[in-house]
């Protein structure tokens, strides 16, 4: 492969304030969505800017191992729900008490409500064996593919569409339903679909499962366990 002819820089200026606002606002009023999918469709140039914005996303060594399975068979969506459901059953038996019913009470995915679904995978394969910035660490490959899903969850924001990621499954169920080659790895089931209203902080906060912690716990100064 040729290096691209394209080497010209363009000046990075930082973004206007309302710009710089817009992008903070899509991280912080993002939401992961289960039950407040609308029907409408969703057009094909707004999907493909969501893919757009995945496909944008870095990945080691540019191998770019992403793929994205597009799903609207409602059968397709009927057996994704199937599987949900005798995951959750078996997640929701390792929690006892109050916890166990809190947790059969929260609404853990929005499969069959939301329009559109995204399969998203990794093809380890993507650029050969001996990849780039990975030789060190196998699963750099799948860091990069979770870039892309972060990516276009914010895109979405900025859209207007909610996304919502589940993964209570057996991968071998989501493996034989869409036909993926043992090789490929799945990364994530994405619900998408416009939405009118979205919670403002997580639901499982909301919902009293587990709250935010405060940063300042989690930032540390030059050393583990320094106050940052
Ligand atoms: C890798 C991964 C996997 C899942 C999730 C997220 C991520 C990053 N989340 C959503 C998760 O619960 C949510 O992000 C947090 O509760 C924080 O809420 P907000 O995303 O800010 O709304 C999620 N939610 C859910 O209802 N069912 C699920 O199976 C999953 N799985």
């Amino acid at each position: 492969m040729r290096p691209s002819s394209r080497g010209e820089q363009a000046p990075a200026y930082p973004f206007s304030p309302a710009e710089r606002d817009a992008v903070y606002r899509a991280i912080e009023t993002r939401r992961d969505v289960r039950d407040q999918f609308l029907p409408d469709p969703i057009p094909d140039p707004v999907l493909r800017r969501l893919l757009q914005a995945a496909h944008n996303a870095p990945s080691v060594g540019f191998m770019q191992p992403w793929s994205f399975v597009v799903i609207r068979d409602a059968a397709v969506k009927a057996g994704a729900h199937q599987a949900f459901q005798r995951a959750n059953a078996e997640a929701a038996d390792l929690f006892e008490g109050e916890r166990q019913d809190l947790y059969r009470s929260l609404k853990l995915e929005g499969i069959l409500k939301a329009p559109v679904s995204l399969c998203v995978t990794c093809d380890p394969d993507r650029a050969g064996s001996v990849v780039l910035g990975r030789t060190h660490n196998p699963r750099m490959d799948v860091y990069s593919t979770v870039c892309a899903v972060q990516n276009l969850w914010l895109a979405a924001r900025a859209e207007g569409v909610g996304v919502g990621w589940v993964s209570i499954f057996h991968e071998d169920d989501i493996r034989t339903l869409l036909g993926i080659p043992d090789r490929i790895e799945i990364v994530a089931w994405l619900c998408l679909g416009y939405v009118d209203a979205l919670y403002q902080e997580p639901e499982l906060a909301v919902k009293g499962w587990r709250q935010r912690l405060p940063l300042e716990e989690l930032v540390h100064a030059d050393r583990w366990g320094q106050p940052g």
